[in-house]
């Protein structure tokens, strides 16, 4: 019997490595693609150069005038590179890139005069239709006028034949309809607030950039597989299907030898990743099979999030070329590893300083241990609001197993650094003898190796681990846009770096050196936080009563974990750093209550319909050669038979029963989702959808993936989980 999974299977098989072009060394074509340092300096008048230098360096504006210079000088590079259409391209709250291609291409009314053009007001803000994205209320659709506007610190790239454009994206009345316009707000906002305290260190400092190095884990599945698989195809994971026997145990595949198709896939992407500017460097196999990891050196965070959100349009792109489908869900097969994207963060002085990496002399330790302090103490403030900032659909699934972190907030420290934080707690109040300072400065800060011991292994159910020069945000899931979990970050550290600068000032008021006055504020600091820090297993009972007992909050499901975002607490931070107001932080919650509940309820549907059209018409096809077999029995052995066909007999009735489950659970979960679908409260409808209607998703796997089991292989149709994770 042919099936579409029988094709799919010899598709597959037959797949042959697809070749890869050699581009040459990775340091000459980095960055050929971008309208860069080098391509603006050859292509713009020096006014425009430095009028687009200054905007990326100090935010300063680019007039109308100039704009058209700058154009002037992006078109003709890029139309020397063969491109014939602009985008502004944005990150709507979809969670995926937005682009609306034009051509440069232009005529008189009459047709006559053709020519290609492209003015300085088309680069800076454009007006797209985009009454179709997301906006939770902020815009009405008789008002649905959005714009996209130039954001010059991100440079234009060429994909294809396109030239896009960075832009943010607010409404008419201008609030941010984005992913990146909170985040510029939130990067500027911790610049001025690092910088400030920095300066307590060094007055050369000017400017602190928050950096961001991403790591992407993904799974590649073979796309003939993939389009056999109803699905992967609608919502990025397998809703059914019984583990295969083998899977991670054996732990072979993590750090193996690459297979050689996915190399190439890998040597492929790499180059389209070296000509847009983003600079991988990493890649290997991660622990499930056919499960993947990629990671670039750090980049200042806007462009960081660009490149990453650029990147996961291109692996799929490219993955097109070699016949596979990238999955980026948090948990496409249950029972190995799901997927993360840690994010790990740091702050980056003008003065060429990495601000959580301890440095040489007592003085620049002090300084590190200012910024690990208050990240630990921001942290420690707004755990809740940073978990509601990777919280999804998918992450749920992933968090809390097979090395992802669980969903209690904490932080990992290690050893070394918990035994330094010990000793400046015991620090005198006020003033410090002469005694005192010397030991601290010897003894204390002077003692910090400046290369910590590596602690990125030992952390792995750490949500958010420090790694010897950085902290490590493990807790993101791999399909989320980095922004969302940047901008909170970055907003909690600015406000706490805020408060911490007032606090050492109002010491220095009072007769304190401001050395004894940084003392003394960080040693109430490790008091105050020892509720974050935590060392052991992330996973275990003991923890989960323990961070109950130290009140740290534990949203196990998305619906509970995003109300945190609409606190008065996280509507206080937001608007005091201009980072959102109410009604963008608002709309926001809404949006993505709404995002959860669409893609529950789709799970929904697509599990009703593989179940009835698929699953239950196998089982009965398979039962009808049953019966026969069972039939054929009773014809020669007459009432004997029994002795012969008992096994058939038994898996016949067996079968039915299942079918019989499958069918009574599918009418509940139908019944729970009309219900949860007149709910009018958004709040109340996510509720509904993740404590009514899913819970029967599992229930009905259980019955559809026993039958996988029974039924026999030649016509069960659902291509199966050793063939998805095992055929590359
Ligand atoms: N080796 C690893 O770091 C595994 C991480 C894991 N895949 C996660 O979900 O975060």
């Amino acid at each position: 019997m042919t099936s579409f999974r029988f094709e799919a299977l010899k598709a597959a098989s037959n797949r042959k490595p697809v070749a890869v072009p050699e581009l040459g060394k990775k340091s000459e074509i980095f960055g050929s693609n971008v309208f860069n340092d080098k391509a603006m300096r050859q292509h713009l008048t020096s006014e425009a150069y430095k009028a687009v230098r200054s905007a990326m360096d100090y935010g300063t504006k680019i007039d109308r005038k100039m704009a058209d210079f700058v154009a002037l000088g992006m078109k003709e590079w890029a139309m020397s590179k063969g491109v014939t259409h602009y985008t502004h391209w944005f990150q709507p709250l979809t969670g995926t890139t937005a682009e609306k291609h034009d051509a440069f291409f232009e005529t008189s009314f009459d047709g006559a005069d053709p020519v290609e053009k492209f003015s300085g007001s088309l680069l800076v803000q454009q007006e797209p239709d985009a009454s179709s994205f997301p906006n939770g209320g902020i815009r009405n659709t008789f008002e649905a006028r959005g714009y996209t506007a130039w954001d010059p610190t991100s440079p234009a790239f060429i994909f294809g034949t396109t030239l896009c454009i960075p832009t943010v994206f607010v409404s008419y009345t201008g609030e941010a309809l984005d992913n990146k316009t909170p985040l510029l707000r939130a990067l500027l906002s911790i610049d001025e607030a690092a910088t400030e305290v920095a300066k307590f260190f060094d007055k050369n400092v000017k400017k602190v950039t928050p950096t961001l190095g991403w790591e992407q884990e993904y799974f590649l599945i073979d796309d003939a597989l993939a389009a056999s698989r109803p699905d992967i195809l609608q919502t990025g994971r397998t809703l059914l299907g019984h583990v295969s026997a083998k899977g991670q145990q054996l732990e072979d595949h993590y750090f193996g030898s690459i297979p050689t198709r996915v190399l190439n896939y890998m040597r492929d992407l790499e180059n389209e990743c070296m000509l847009l500017g983003i600079p991988v460097k990493t890649r290997h196999n991660e622990v499930a099979p056919n499960q993947f990891e990629l990671a670039p050196i750090f980049e200042e965070t806007n462009l960081a999030v660009d490149h990453n959100s650029l990147l996961m349009d291109v692996m799929q792109k490219v993955g097109e070329r070699h016949h596979f489908k990238v999955l980026f869900h948090e948990k496409p097969f249950k029972g190995v590893n799901g997927s993360g994207k840690h994010n790990n963060w740091s702050l980056a002085t003008d003065t060429g300083v990495n601000l959580l990496a301890p440095g040489k002399t007592p003085n620049s330790n002090l300084q590190f241990l200012t910024f690990f302090i208050n990240t630990i103490k921001a942290v420690s403030i707004y755990e809740e609001l940073l978990r509601a900032s990777i919280a999804s659909a998918s992450n749920d699934h992933r968090l809390g197993a097979n090395e992802a972190p669980p969903a209690i907030i904490s932080i990992f420290i290690g050893q070394q650094l918990t035994k330094v934080l010990e000793e400046l707690e015991g620090v005198s109040t006020g003033k410090l003898s002469p005694e005192e300072k010397t030991d601290l400065k010897l003894n204390v800060v002077g003692k910090i190796p400046d290369v910590l011991l590596d602690n990125t292994d030992r952390n792995r159910t750490s949500p958010f681990a420090f790694t010897g020069n950085k902290f490590e945000f493990r807790a993101v899931g791999s399909t989320a846009n980095c922004a969302n979990a940047m901008t909170t970050l970055n907003a909690i550290v600015a406000k706490q770096l805020i408060d911490f600068k007032k606090e050492v000032d109002a010491l220095v008021e009072t007769g304190l050196k401001k050395d004894e006055a940084i003392f003394n504020v960080l040693r109430e600091y490790i008091k105050e936080t020892k509720n974050i820090l935590f060392e052991g297993d992330g996973y275990s009972k003991e923890w989960e009563e323990e961070a109950a007992r130290r009140g740290l909050s534990n949203h196990k499901t998305t619906p509970s974990a995003l109300k945190a975002k609409v606190s008065q607490k996280s509507l206080d931070l937001f608007s005091e750093l201009n980072v959102m107001n109410n009604t963008e932080v608002e709309a926001r919650y809404e949006i993505e209550l709404e995002d959860y509940i669409k893609k529950i309820q789709i799970e929904g549907r697509v599990l009703g319909d593989i179940v009835r059209n698929h699953i239950i018409p196998t089982a009965f096809k398979y039962q009808n050669i049953l019966i026969k077999n069972i039939k054929g029995f009773k014809d020669i052995f007459g009432d004997g038979y029994e002795e012969y066909a008992g096994e058939q007999l038994i898996i016949l009735k067996k079968i039915s029963m299942h079918v019989n489950e499958l069918n009574a659970k599918l009418h509940l979960m139908m019944d729970a989702r009309k219900e949860a679908n007149v709910v009018e409260s958004l709040e109340e409808k996510a509720h509904a959808y993740c404590d009514k209607v899913k819970p029967y998703y599992d229930e009905i796997r259980y019955h559809a993936d026993k039958l996988e089991l029974m039924v026999d292989n030649e016509y069960w149709v659902l291509t199966k989980y050793r063939e998805l994770l095992f055929t590359r």
